[in-house]
This record gives C-alpha cells, sequence and structure tokens, in this order.
C-alpha cells in the first residue's frame, strides 16, 4: 500500500471528485460515514459525545460525524473552535444542515469559553486541523488543544491529531498537539503516523477506505509503502512435488559466545523453521552440547574458540549466511569477522555484535557483500549511522546508509521499516510490543538466513520475513498475551503463519 504526501493527498481527493465523479460534500459525507460507523460498532448508545471541529474540512467531517450520530439517538455536542474566519465551503454546508437540525452547537472564541468535559463514557472528537495543518498551531487552537489533553480521557481524533503534520515534525511545537487515543485516518497511511515518536499523540490508528480514486492511486509515485498481506502473499513461493532437502538452501548461522549461546540457537531453529533445506551452526566449543541438544536438526560446525568466535576458516561458498547474534565484541571476533566477509562473497545477514563491530570499523563496512540484509534495532543503528533529532532524520539516514553500503536495511521496532539501496522504503504493518524481548531479534535473523537459502531475491526475503515475523508475534500474542510472549513462541508460530499465507 503506497504512502502517499500530504499534497498527493489533496491532489487524489480533487482527482476523485473530478473522474469519479462526486461533489465533495459528497466525498465529506462518506468519509464521516465511515467515522460514525466504526465509532458506533466499538461504543454503545451509552456514550455520548463532544465534538471539537476547526473551520476547514476537517472540522467538516466533525459536523457531519456530528450529525450522523445525532440520527442515531447518540447525545451530542458540536464546539466550532473560531480561530479563524475562513470557513471551507463544506464546513458551511455541514454547519447549516446541524443548525437545521437543533443540534446542540457553540462557537468557542476565547478559552473562557472552553465548555466542561464530561469524564465517564464520553468520547472527545478531534475535527481541528487534519492534513491541511500549514503551521503550527498558535492562540486559540494551541489553547484548547493543552485544554482538550489535560481534560480528556478518550479523543480520538479525525485524519489526524490535530496539530500533528503529516509528515515534517521536526520545526513542530509538540506541546500542542493533540492526544489522541485513537486516530481513524483516511484511505492510506500518512508518514507522521508510523513514527514511534508521534505515538503519544497518535495513539492506535485505523485505516478507514473512503473510496479515493484507485487510478490515482496507482498511478502515484513514492518511495514510501506500508507493508500488507496483499503484497506480501503473491512474493510467496509453493513447494513443488519433486523437491527435496538440497532444493531448499543451506544457511550458516554464524553466532553465539559463552553465556550467550541462547541467541545462536534461537537463530538456528528459526532458520530451519522458515523451510530451509538444510542448517549448520558455526559456533564457539562452548555451545556444541548445548546446541546438539536443543536442536538436534541443525548441523554443527566448531570454530577455534572455545568461549567466543575467533579466527579459523568457514566455508561460506552455497551457504547463506547469518552473522552476529550473541557473538560479542572481543578483538579475536572482530579479526574472525572481517576475515569472514572478505571470503563470503553472495548476500549475508549482519545482526548484533556484528552491526556494532562493524560500527567501529569503517574499512569493514567496505567487506559487507553487496545487497547484504543488515538488522539493527535503534541503538544499533545509531551506533553506525550517528545521531539524528526525530525520525524523519532517522529514516534519511537509513537511505543513506542502505545507498552507501549498497545494502538492505532494517531498522526494527513498531513499524520496522526496510530500506533499500535505491531508497525505496516499506514499513511494516504486522507486529506488536510484546515482541520487545530478549531473542526476538535472533530468531529474525535466522528466518531472514532461512528465506534467503530458498532461493528468495534479497529484497523479497527482507519484506517477506520481517511481515512473517511480526505476524508470528500477533498470533503469539492472540493465543497468551503480548507481556507473557518470549522470541521461541515466534519460531512456534511460523508453521500456523506458512500455512495462513501459503494455503489460503
Ligand atoms: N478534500 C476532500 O475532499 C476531503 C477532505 N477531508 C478532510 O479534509 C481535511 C483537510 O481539510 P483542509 O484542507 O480544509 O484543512 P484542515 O481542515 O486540515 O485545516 C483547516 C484550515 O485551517 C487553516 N490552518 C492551517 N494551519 C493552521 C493553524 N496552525 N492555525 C490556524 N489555521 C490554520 C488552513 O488554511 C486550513 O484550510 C482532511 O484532513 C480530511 O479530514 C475529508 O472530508 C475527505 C474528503
Ligand atoms: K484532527
Amino acid at each position: 500500500m503506497k504512502i502517499l504526501s500530504a499534497e498527493q493527498i489533496r491532489e487524489a481527493d480533487q482527482y476523485t471528485i473530478k473522474y469519479e465523479p462526486i461533489v465533495s460534500s459528497e466525498l465529506m459525507e462518506r468519509a464521516a460515514s465511515k467515522c460514525s460507523e466504526w465509532l458506533r460498532k466499538k461504543y454503545d448508545i451509552h456514550y455520548s459525545y463532544q465534538i471539537f471541529c476547526g473551520v476547514g474540512n476537517n472540522g467538516g467531517d466533525g459536523l457531519a460525524i456530528a450529525r450522523q450520530l445525532f440520527q442515531k439517538g447518540f447525545d451530542v455536542k458540536v464546539y466550532q473552535v473560531a480561530f479563524s474566519s475562513k470557513k471551507s465551503p463544506d464546513f458551511i454546508l455541514n454547519e447549516k444542515r446541524i443548525q437545521d437540525m437543533d443540534i446542540p452547537y457553540k462557537i468557542i472564541k476565547r478559552p473562557s469559553e472552553f465548555p466542561p468535559i464530561k469524564q465517564q463514557k464520553n468520547i472527545v472528537i478531534d475535527t481541528l486541523f487534519g492534513s491541511g495543518l500549514n503551521r503550527p498551531a498558535r492562540g486559540l487552537a494551541a489553547d484548547m488543544i493543552s485544554y482538550l489533553n489535560q481534560e480528556s480521557r478518550h479523543t480520538i481524533s479525525i485524519d489526524l491529531p490535530s496539530g500533528l503534520f503529516p509528515e515534517d515534525n521536526s520545526e513542530n511545537d509538540m506541546d500542542f498537539v493533540i492526544k489522541a487515543r485513537h486516530t481513524l485516518t483516511f484511505e492510506l497511511p500518512k508518514l507522521a503516523l508510523l513514527f514511534p515518536e508521534n505515538g503519544p499523540f497518535v495513539g492506535q490508528w485505523h485505516l478507514l477506505p473512503i473510496g479515493l480514486h484507485p487510478r490515482f492511486i496507482s498511478e502515484a509515485e513514492t518511495n514510501y509503502h506500508f507493508l500488507t498481506l496483499e503484497e506480501i502473499k503473491p512474493l510467496l513461493q509453493k513447494r513443488k512435488k519433486y523437491t527435496h532437502k538440497g532444493s531448499f538452501g543451506h544457511v550458516k548461522i554464524v553466532a553465539g559466545s559463552r553465556g550467550k549461546m541462547g541467541a545462536a540457537i534461537l537463530a538456528t531453529k528459526a532458520a530451519l523453521r522458515s523451510g530451509a533445506g538444510l542448517v549448520t551452526a558455526h559456533i564457539p566449543g562452548c555451545g556444541l552440547e548445548s546446541m546438539q541438544t536443543s536442536t538436534p536438526e541443525a548441523m554443527v560446525e566448531e570454530n577455534s574458540g572455545t568461549n567466543i568466535l575467533q579466527e579459523s576458516s568457514v566455508e561460506t561458498t552455497g551457504y547463506s549466511l547469518g552473522i552476529g547474534p550473541g557473538i560479542g565484541k572481543d578483538h579475536s571476533t572482530k579479526n574472525f569477522l572481517r576475515a569472514l566477509l572478505k571470503n563470503c562473497k553472495s548476500p549475508a545477514v549482519l545482526d548484533a555484535d556484528a552491526l556494532n563491530i562493524i560500527a567501529e570499523d569503517e574499512s569493514c563496512q567496505k567487506l559487507i557483500p553487496a545487497l547484504s540484509i543488515l538488522t539493527p534495532h535503534p541503538k544499533e543503528f545509531q551506533r553506525i549511522a550517528g545521531e539524528y533529532k526525530g525520525d524523519l532524520e532517522k529514516l534519511q539516514k537509513q537511505k543513506d546508509l542502505a545507498r552507501k553500503l549498497n545494502c538492505i536495511v532494517v531498522l526494527k521496532g513498531a513499524h520496522t521499516s526496510i530500506c533499500m539501496p535505491d531508497g525505496r522504503i516499506y514499513f511494516n504493518s504486522t507486529g506488536n510490543p510484546g515482541m520487545a524481548t530478549g531473542g526476538s531479534g535472533d530468531v529474525l535473523t535466522g528466518l531472514i538466513a532461512g528465506l534467503l537459502a530458498q532461493g528468495y531475491s534479497p529484497e523479497n526475503t527482507a519484506l517477506i520475513a520481517v511481515f512473517l515475523h511480526g505476524m508470528a508475534g500477533d498470533y503469539a500474542a492472540a493465543e497468551e498475551s503480548v507481556e507473557s510472549l518470549i522470541a521461541s513462541d515466534l519460531i512456534h508460530q511460523f508453521g500456523k503463519v506458512f500455512r495462513n499465507l501459503i494455503d489460503s
């Protein structure tokens, strides 16, 4: 699914109005009815609504939602926050409609007119600003936003939390942005909704399709994508009948050190469960017994080091390598990694301490095979890419790194972002906070290496693996809980994930 800029979304609205064709007030009515339906499904008739409207089309949405809920018998109060006299035509039309219906409607001109916010079974609907925000909120609008953030326990923002810019908030004043519990956004995700730093404002966000013209969307150009089932399904290969284990590649997991053998075991198990034909674990001697007992399906190749990986010859040809979980940063391990990368000619997966070592040694970065997949979490990423001020700058640094190394950079977090060397970025839609647990990254490394071994291109591998990993997390959380989720649970879910994705 594409992520478009505010400018493109405005164009999409205009294109839809012209070519569907539909009058703009009807498009607003459609958008509002998607919101009021969502609200009615979630909150019963005992809930009341206080709807705060700006004077643009976002405010127009608020007025239309108010009317629709009122018609269904809800207790609705509407407030126009008169921060400007320039009302949009569709706002004026909807204002007339609610005035004709005697819906409680007040115009707020100064903070002393802010109404008390009802606390029990009450929803505040925020429609002050949407994608038309063109400068940080000030004056009455800013005061209203602060007041609602202080007084309302349950705010739902329409299209965007008011005060939040759809893309770049680096110059914004975040004291004057609505803190919503839910954001109902139209048709396509906006970039700002995907940034972790905006989580406190956006809350949970939901996409409501409003029928923007599909031709405009399919022709629109963008580097940003939201990764959904629709994109992933066609990428998956079904196994053919006359295949054998040699048809599904050979993974080599290069991982572990004394006390961190769990990381190696998790990555190895994940590679096995990903469908790879054969998996070899290259580990320090101390891990031999634990690996062979816990994971009898894997072969073990002992490194010359007992407690850590140190220089020894490792065959890399014919393997998909997953390098880094639990290896530590000992001087001999650094030398080992350098020699390994020098030797390796096909794309590999680099994670954890492999990334930390590379961060400290620029010359080592040049040895990374083209189209390798790097999977840093934010701290590891910062070590390689340097400091950044906010999530937009972080994204730029991610693009720079992917281009510089000619690699795929998978930056882990809520909505993990996958950046291709040509600058395309995919934000993942699956996963949950339960996955922020030790070992979950090791599982991803094994899964990526396992898919890479099976002949998927590095780009498709990264997309599929991140999506599947998140889906396994969602299944695990649904079966148990977000709180209790541990990394092995993810591996246990791979079977169900593949069954649902490939056979359905
Ligand atoms: N155009 C369409 O056909 C549709 C638009 N929709 C809604 O329309 C919204 C966009 O509407 P608008 O473009 O009218 O803009 P908004 O309603 O987001 O913004 C309100 C107006 O306030 C002014 N403004 C911007 N920043 C300000 C600030 N800091 N202080 C004071 N005034 C400021 C702008 O001139 C803008 O016209 C979307 O977010 C969505 O909610 C939906 O109804 C779907 C259809
Ligand atoms: K809003």
